[in-house]
């Protein structure tokens, strides 16, 4: 699917470019999809994965998208819970292992994952988000868009990415990983479920695959 092939699937459910009238009519609709009978899936917000390799520059180009959107109170930036030490390349709640599994033995944790010897997850306030009709968006895994599909009623899928010498290059110089993890990393792939709704080719400036991003939020 071309991106503006999938910027219209987008559209055709939110009415994201339909004008005011046409949103209110999706909003309404959208609404009404939670009222399902057993369907226990979190809405009516929307959750935006965004996804891709490691390197891509999925942290970069939310980063840039929520400084250009700071003033939409309805779109919110998941802080990740992660089983790493805190860093400059990320603004998660850092968590040891045990804190970490007594969080989803408290189902504390509307999503969550393990990848690259890490656990990761979003908060219980992602889930209050979306319970007031917020968008939300978060650096997701490839592997968990099916639980995710599975947890949230409308998720959109943002995938990122750059050719492979780029992305090595990329987390080499970031410095995060050692040279284990960094291969390890490079050689994960897994199959996404389903088309994104955006594709990032991020090998320009960040400042144009930011806009991107933002451009599509904006138009959610
Ligand atoms: N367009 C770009 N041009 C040059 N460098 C970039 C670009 N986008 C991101 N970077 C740099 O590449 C590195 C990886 O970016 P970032 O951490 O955002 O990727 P990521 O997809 O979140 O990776 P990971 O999944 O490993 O956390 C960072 O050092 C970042 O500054
Ligand atoms: O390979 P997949 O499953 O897509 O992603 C694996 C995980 O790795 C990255 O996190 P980070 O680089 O450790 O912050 C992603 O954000 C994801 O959580």
């Amino acid at each position: 699917m071309s991106e503006s092939d999938a910027g219209e699937s987008i559209a055709g459910e939110s009415a994201a470019q339909g004008g005011a009238a046409q949103k209110n009519a999706a909003q309404k609709s959208v609404a009404q999809e939670t009222c399902v009978p057993g369907d226990r899936r979190l809405g009516p917000g929307v959750l935006v994965l965004v996804v891709g390799p490691s390197g891509a520059g999925k942290d970069t180009l939310i980063a840039h998208a929520r400084e250009r959107l700071a003033a939409r109170a309805n779109i919110r930036f998941a802080r990740r819970r992660i089983t790493r030490a805190a860093d400059a390349t990320e603004n998660h709640i850092a968590l040891d292992e045990d804190a970490f599994a007594a969080g989803v033995a408290d189902g504390r944790f509307p999503l969550h994952w393990r990848a690259n010897g890490l656990c990761y997850a979003l908060g219980e306030e992602v889930a209050q988000d979306i319970a007031a009709g917020h968008i939300v968006v978060a650096n997701g895994s490839r592997a968990a868009v099916p639980e995710a599909r599975g947890r949230f009623l409308h998720v959109r899928l943002v995938h990122v990415t750059a050719p492979p010498e780029v992305l090595a290059a990329r987390i080499t110089a970031r410095g995060r990983e050692g040279e284990a993890a960094l291969a390890q990393r490079l050689a994960r792939e897994p199959v996404l479920d389903g088309e994104p709704d955006l594709r990032i080719l991020n090998v320009g400036a960040p400042f144009e695959a930011g806009e991107r991003l933002a451009a599509f939020l904006r138009g959610l």
